[in-house]
């Protein structure tokens, strides 16, 4: 028998010898081959190869590899075996990184310089001076032992040679002693020593193969924890469940990589030259509600603002959602406050309003604070509402009505206050209000905005009447509220004098009225509560805007319209309802913090409002209505008689030419209670009569009228 040859696989093209292949790894035996043992002819790229013969002893195989890619399935123990090597080898990596860096910085004082940078980069002039004079000390201490070293080098020298001296005269007396005991010859002693020193040197003759192979283990394990507690970890080395840091604990670390990466150079930079890699910037992180809070002194060179434009960058890279990170401006200089939510805290909806749950409820007007929902610590917001207007915008459907009405819901368990409200989209929302409130109006359409413009005027007169009253006149708060009070800003419609109602001119109605209010309401309780959709120059005037002292926004459209709602000084302190969530965030407001606990510094504060449906405001409405003396509401204003502004000046003036100036007083004396003649003018007199077709003369910038002109056409009129 022929001694078995190793198998190659020989390729055969056009009779000539093809380059030998390697074997695949799964080669069937040769006795698995063909029938019996028989082999048969290899095939190449479709053709036959040759067949064995005794000259050539190289088997066939039945394999056809031609043009073929090998796929090649993952594996998930290999994969699982290359990510350990390979965080394994750059983990150690790291560790070297770290050793030959201490060893750098060790050699140059880096620990020093880095702290001068980055007192430097946060411009802390106390810190900058203090780590020059500890690096000067420590450069001074380090020439000091250099010119030290030779002399400490010559006394290591001769201790050693005093310390082998003396081994020697040791040794020298122990065999003197043994010789002269008898004990043994006088050199056994120093045999004992080489046989001594002989054991040592044949066990390290045995153990260095275990020294050559441990050390390196020793070392790589080594700058492996070294690795593992200096690097930074390398994510994309890491199995997919751990490498996903959205809702990871939040810890210093985090918040510094997550400034880090945010995009800033200089914040980059500085944080890379700060000694304790940043962590000097952060104060304490702070568990507060469902969250952390940490203030952040920004280095030098970094704004407040760059910081917070950037706030969904910084949510991913602290793996949150954008809205579960806040951003705030606290008083201190150039230091941003964040706020960073438990992940998903903040769609778990908060407990029920204390207006449902307690059947006690207790509401003071002057001294009591209205529970309004909870802040993001998760802390009962309450909010006083004494002597202050409120305003309150939102996109549609984010719970604006619900949120004002809970306030006027816990007023009205204080029996003193009188409410007036103007309800303009009168879908029943403040029906519930019906017995409670002296004035209801519910609806949308013009005749309601007169009617709601009423009720306002009549608060401009209440105002005015207490203003006039003698001092210490006590008289009970007066709440008027407008929910959609955009519908009566945008109303077209005038009045019998041709005074619009809605618009932001001086002769526009609603608008003057809602702004004598603002102006002087508050000191006698005359206050004004608006609900308004989407705010836009048109639809919610600057002033009106302005003469709010609680502003608060539910969610709206843009930033420009946050800064409508809760004006420039919130938004720039980084109030931003415009980045709540349309649809999701329902019922969680900006305020302004006007009669809130609002943190030192920050100029405003989020709140998660309660919601208190319309069927639980019945049922509160109820309880509040049992605490107070029955109302019968009025659901419309009675419409004032229009007065004939014709007859009225042929019942004032007497036969003598007038100035029209004068005619206005006259008027006013005639029928005081007729609010059009109030601020009525010459000017506009003289409008109204030219369209009427009564003449009126000018003569040296002097208007004036004929009364008999006036009465002229009162008569062709009433032919
Ligand atoms: N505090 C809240 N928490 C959760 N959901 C709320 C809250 N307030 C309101 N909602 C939800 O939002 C819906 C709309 O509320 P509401 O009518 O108060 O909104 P709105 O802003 O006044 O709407 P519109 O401007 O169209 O009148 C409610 O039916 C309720 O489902």
């Amino acid at each position: 028998m022929t001694e078995p040859q190793p198998r190659r696989l020989q390729i055969v093209r056009d009779g000539a010898d093809a380059p030998d292949l390697p074997l695949p790894a799964t080669i069937p035996e040769p006795a698995e081959v063909g029938h019996g043992g028989e082999l048969e002819p290899a095939v190449y790229d479709g053709e036959v190869v040759d067949e064995p013969s005794a000259a050539s002893p190289v088997v066939r195989l039945p394999v056809t590899i031609a043009g073929r890619a090998i796929a090649v399935q993952p594996s998930e123990r290999t994969v699982k075996v290359a990510r350990v090597t390979a965080s394994v080898a750059v983990t150690a990596g790291q560790g070297w990184h770290s050793w030959l860096t201490r060893a750098w910085d060790a050699l140059t004082l880096g620990v020093h310089r880095r702290q001068i940078r980055a007192a430097e980069a946060m411009g802390d002039h106390v810190r900058l001076a203090e780590w020059l004079e500890r690096k000067q000390a420590a450069a001074m201490h380090r020439h000091q032992r250099l010119m030290e070293a030779p002399k400490l080098a010559l006394r290591v020298l001769a201790f050693a040679g005093l310390g082998c001296g003396g081994f020697l005269v040791l040794l020298v007396l122990l065999s003197l002693g043994v010789w002269l005991t008898g004990v043994g010859e006088f050199g056994a002693v120093f045999r004992w020593i080489g046989g001594a020193i002989r054991v040592v040197l044949l066990m390290l003759g045995f153990l260095w193969p275990v020294l050559v192979v441990g050390t390196p283990v020793v070392v790589l394990v080594a700058a492996h924890r070294e690795g593992r507690r200096r690097g930074t970890p390398v994510t994309w080395l890491m199995p997919a469940s751990q490498r996903d840091t959205s809702g990871a604990p939040i810890t210093p670390s985090v918040v510094v990589t997550a400034l880090r990466d945010l995009g800033i150079a200089p914040l980059r930079k500085a944080i890379a030259e700060m000694g304790d890699a940043g962590a000097g910037m952060l104060g304490p992180i702070r568990i507060a509600g469902c969250g952390v809070e940490v203030d952040v002194m920004l280095p030098s060179g970094v704004s407040t603002e760059e910081v917070q434009k950037r706030r969904r960058k910084l949510a991913e890279n602290l793996g949150r959602h954008e809205h579960e990170t806040f951003i705030t401006i606290p008083q201190a200089a150039r230091t941003v406050r964040l706020w960073i939510a438990d992940s998903g805290a903040l769609d778990e909806p908060i407990g029920p309003s204390p207006l449902v749950t307690d059947p006690d409820m207790k509401a003071d007007y002057k001294s009591g604070r209205a529970p309004w929902g909870q802040d993001l610590r998760g802390d009962a917001a309450l909010i006083s509402l004494f002597q202050r207007h409120l305003l309150i915008t939102g996109l549609s459907n984010q719970g604006k009505t619900a949120a004002l009405r809970a306030l006027a819901l816990w007023l009205a368990f204080d029996p003193s206050v009188r409410f007036r409200i103007g309800d303009l989209k009168g879908a029943g929302d403040w029906a519930m209000f019906e017995d409670l409130a002296d004035v209801l109006i519910q609806g949308p359409t013009d005749e309601h905005v007169a009617a709601v413009t009423r009720v306002v005027e009549w608060g401009v007169g209440e105002m005015e009447r207490r203003l006039q009253a003698p001092a210490g006149t006590r008289f009970d708060p007066v709440v008027i509220i407008v929910d959609e009070a955009q519908v009566a800003f945008m109303c077209p419609e005038k009045d019998e004098m041709g005074c619009p109602y809605g618009g932001t001119k001086a002769t526009s109605r609603f608008f003057m009225a809602a702004r004598k209010i603002q102006n002087q309401g508050r000191a006698v309780d005359v206050l004004l509560w608006e609900g308004t959709q989407d705010p836009t120059d048109q639809n919610l005037p600057k002033l009106v805007r302005e003469g709010a002292h609680i502003r608060a926004s539910l969610a709206v459209g843009t930033e420009s319209q946050s800064r409508m709602a809760l004006g420039d000084k919130a938004v720039d302190g980084g109030a931003s309802p415009h980045l709540l969530r349309q649809g999701l965030d329902k019922g969680t407001l900006v305020s302004n913090g006007e009669g809130s606990d609002v943190p030192p510094g920050q100029s405003s504060i989020t709140i998660r409002t309660h919601y208190v449906s319309t069927e639980e405001a019945a049922e509160v409405a109820d309880r509040a209505k049992a605490r107070r003396t029955k109302v019968t509401t009025r659901a419309t204003v009675e419409v004032e008689q229009p007065r004939d502004l014709l007859a009225d000046m042929d019942e004032v003036l007497g036969e003598e030419r007038v100035r029209l100036a004068d005619v206005p007083a006259f008027l006013r004396d005639l029928a005081p209670a007729w609010r059009p003649y109030e601020s009525l003018t010459g000017t506009e007199l003289a409008a109204v009569l030219k369209r009427e077709g009564v003449r009126v003369t000018n003569t040296g910038n002097v208007l004036r009228l004929d009364p008999a002109d006036l009465r002229r056409v009162l008569r062709e009129a009433s032919e």
